[in-house]
C-alpha cells in the first residue's frame, strides 16, 4: 500500500510556504552572484548525462525543504513498494513493474511469489530471435520476399513510445521502413497503405488489450487489404504478429499465437515500450540496439532506487515541478529538446504524465483541494524559438522549461551543430538574465535613438527574466542514454503523484468518451434525425447526417 499523506499538512509544505515569499522577492541572477558554487552544487553529472538545475527559483532552504517534503511524504516506502512489485496501481488491483522489462541485473521480481523475470526474459528472446530472421530476410512473405516494412497499428502507449524512440534513435536503423497507424481516420491507415507493398509488409498490432476500437478497425481493414492483395488466409501468419496481453483475443483475430509477442497486465500503456509493445524498435534498430535502450533505463532505475533524494536526478526533476505547480501556481512544463531526433519526445510526455498525473481524487478517495499534474508541451528547438518563446520570455506566465540537447551530433554537418548549440545555452541564460531597463536605453542610444523614441520603445524591449529553466545535456543521443532518459522522466512522474497523493498509474478518465462514442456510433448509421442528446449534440449530429 502506498502512503496516504497530504502533503500540504506537512512540516515541509509550512516551511516552503513561508520560504515561498523570501525566495519570489529573489532573482536566480543575484542567487548565481551570493554563491560562487551554485551551478556545482546544483548540477549533477549521472553517467554521461549533465543536469543542470541551478537556473531554477531555489537556494540551499528551497532544496533541504524540498527533499524533507518528500521524506514526510514517505516517498522512500513508495519507491521501495514499486520495486518489490507491491500492487501500488491499487485501483486496478495491479503492481506497477515497467522496471521489470529492463531489470539487467535479473534479479528476481516478485509477483504474487512467482518471479516475473523468466518470462521477461523469454519474450526478450523470442523478440530477438524474430527480429533478427526478420532484418536478416530469412522470413519470407506470402510471394517468398523479404520483409521491407512494418507497419505498427497501435494507439496511445501502444504507439507513442515506439514512434518517439525510432524517430530519435533514426540514425541507427538498420533497413526496414517503419510506419505507425494509430487514428481511426482512415486516412492515416490509407496514405500508410499507398506506400507498402502486401508482399513485404510485416503488420503488427500492437494493443495491451486486443480490445481497443480505434487499433481493431485500423487491424481489420490492413487484414481486408491484405486479403485483397491476393493473399489467403493461411498467408496472415507471415504478415501479421500481435504485441498484446491478450491471447484468446489475438488468436479469434486469426493471429497464429506463435506471432504473439506477450506482455503482462503489470505494465501500463505509456510505461510499455520497453515490453513487447517495443517490437517495432528491435526491427528497426535490431535487438542489441534495443538491449543497450533498456540497459540504459536499468541504470536510471539502479539510480533512482538507490542513491540520497539529494543526488537523485527524478526525485529533483519531481519536487522542482511541485515547487512551481504548487507554490509558484505554474500550470504547465514545457519539453525543450534541441534535437531534431527528439521531435516526439514532447509528445510522447504529454501521455506519460498527462495521463499519469491528471487526476484531481487523492489516494483516500477525497478530492484535492491543490493543484496536480501540469500541461506539458513542446516542439524541437529552434522551432519552437521563432514560434512561442514569445510568450515564455515575456509572457504573463510562469514557465518552467526543460532544455534538453546532445553534446555531440548524429550529423555533424558543417556549423550547424554549434548554431544550435549556442541558442540552446543562449536561451537558459535569457530567460534567467532578462534584459533591463537601463540596459534596453543604453543599447537604443548606442544604435542612434533619439530621447523620445527611446522612451516609446523602452518598455516592449525589456525582459524581466528570472525565469527557471532545467538544462540536461546529454553527451550523444544513443539508445543507451536515450534509455536512461527516458527512465528519468517517468521515475519523475511518479515521484510527483507520490507527493500529489494521486494514482498515477490508472487513466479512468479516459473511459467516458469512449463511452459515449459507443453509445452515439449506433445513432450515426441512418439519416432519422436525433433528439437524445443536448441541444448542441443532437445539432452537430444532425448537421453531420444532412452533410455526408
Ligand atoms: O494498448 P491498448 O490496450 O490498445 O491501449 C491503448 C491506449 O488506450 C487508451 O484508452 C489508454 O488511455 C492508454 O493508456 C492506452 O495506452
Amino acid at each position: 500500500m502506498l502512503p496516504t499523506i497530504n502533503f500540504t499538512k506537512t512540516e515541509a509544505y509550512k516551511y516552503l510556504a513561508d520560504h515561498f515569499i523570501a525566495i519570489n522577492q529573489q532573482s536566480i541572477k543575484d542567487l548565481f552572484t551570493e554563491d560562487t558554487e551554485r551551478f556545482a552544487k546544483f548540477s549533477i553529472l549521472f553517467e554521461d548525462i549533465l543536469f543542470d538545475f541551478s537556473k531554477n527559483r531555489i537556494n540551499d532552504t528551497t532544496m533541504a525543504l524540498l527533499v524533507q517534503l518528500a521524506r514526510e511524504c514517505k516517498l522512500d516506502e513508495a519507491i521501495k513498494a514499486m520495486y518489490s512489485g507491491e500492487k501500488i496501481n491499487q485501483t486496478e488491483d495491479r503492481p506497477v513493474l515497467h522496471i521489470a522489462l529492463r531489470n539487467q541485473s535479473n534479479e528476481p521480481i516478485l509477483v504474487d511469489g512467482q518471479d516475473v523475470m523468466p518470462e521477461v526474459n523469454a519474450v526478450l528472446a523470442k523478440m530477438e530471435k524474430f527480429s533478427h530472421s526478420i532484418i536478416s530476410g530469412e522470413w519470407k512473405g506470402y510471394t517468398g520476399k523479404a520483409i521491407t516494412d512494418i507497419v505498427n497499428i497501435g494507439i496511445g502507449g501502444s504507439d507513442l513510445g515506439p514512434v518517439m524512440v525510432t524517430e530519435a534513435l533514426k540514425a541507427y536503423k538498420i533497413r526496414l521502413n517503419l510506419h505507425f497507424v494509430s487514428n481511426v481516420d482512415g486516412t492515416h491507415l490509407a496514405e500508410t497503405l499507398k506506400a507498402v507493398n502486401p508482399e513485404t509488409t510485416l503488420f503488427l498490432v500492437a494493443s495491451k488489450t486486443f480490445t481497443t476500437q480505434e487499433t481493431m478497425t485500423n487491424a481489420n481493414s490492413a487484414r481486408d487489404w491484405f486479403l485483397d492483395s491476393g493473399a489467403k488466409k493461411e498467408d496472415i501468419a507471415k504478415h501479421f504478429a500481435a504485441l498484446s496481453t491478450n491471447a484468446k483475443d489475438v488468436a479469434a483475430f486469426g493471429i497464429d499465437t506463435e506471432n504473439m509477442f506477450e506482455f503482462w497486465d503489470w505494465v501500463g500503456g505509456r510505461y510499455s515500450l520497453w515490453s513487447a509493445i517495443g517490437l517495432s524498435i528491435c526491427l528497426g534498430i535490431g535487438y542489441d540496439h534495443f538491449k543497450q535502450l533498456l540497459a540504459g533505463a536499468h541504470a536510471t532505475d539502479q539510480h533512482f532506487k538507490n542513491t540520497p533524494f539529494e543526488q537523485n536526478v527524478p526525485v529533483i526533476l519531481g519536487l522542482l515541478g511541485v515547487w512551481y505547480i504548487n507554490f509558484f501556481n505554474a500550470e504547465t512544463q514545457a519539453i525543450l529538446p534541441y534535437d531534431q531526433y527528439l521531435h516526439r519526445f514532447a509528445a510522447y510526455f504529454q501521455q506519460g504524465d498527462m495521463e499519469s498525473n491528471g487526476k484531481h481524487v487523492d489516494r483516500n478517495g477525497n478530492a484535492v483541494d491543490y493543484e496536480t499534474g501540469p500541461v506539458i508541451w513542446g516542439e524541437p528547438g529552434t522551432n519552437g524559438q521563432h514560434a512561442f518563446y514569445q510568450l515564455i520570455h515575456q509572457g504573463t506566465r510562469l514557465i518552467p522549461c526543460d532544455f534538453i540537447a546532445p553534446a555531440q551530433s548524429l550529423n555533424p554537418l558543417g556549423n550547424h551543430h554549434p548554431i544550435l548549440l549556442s541558442n540552446f545555452f543562449a536561451q537558459t541564460e535569457a530567460l534567467m538574465n532578462g534584459k533591463s531597463e537601463e540596459e534596453v536605453i543604453a543599447e537604443l542610444k548606442k544604435a542612434g535613438k533619439s530621447e523620445a523614441e527611446i522612451a516609446k520603445l523602452a518598455p516592449f524591449k525589456v525582459f524581466d527574466g528570472n525565469r527557471p529553466t532545467n538544462s540536461i545535456l546529454l553527451k550523444k543521443v544513443t539508445p543507451y542514454s536515450l534509455g536512461s532518459l527516458i527512465a528519468l522522466y517517468e521515475h519523475k512522474i511518479f515521484v510527483q503523484g507520490i507527493i500529489w497523493n494521486i494514482f498515477s498509474f490508472d487513466q479512468w478518465g479516459v473511459e467516458l468518451g469512449k463511452q459515449l462514442a459507443q453509445k452515439i456510433q449506433p445513432e450515426l448509421v441512418d439519416d432519422k434525425p436525433v433528439s437524445s442528446h443536448d441541444s448542441s449534440t443532437n445539432g452537430l449530429i444532425n448537421q453531420y447526417k444532412s452533410w455526408r
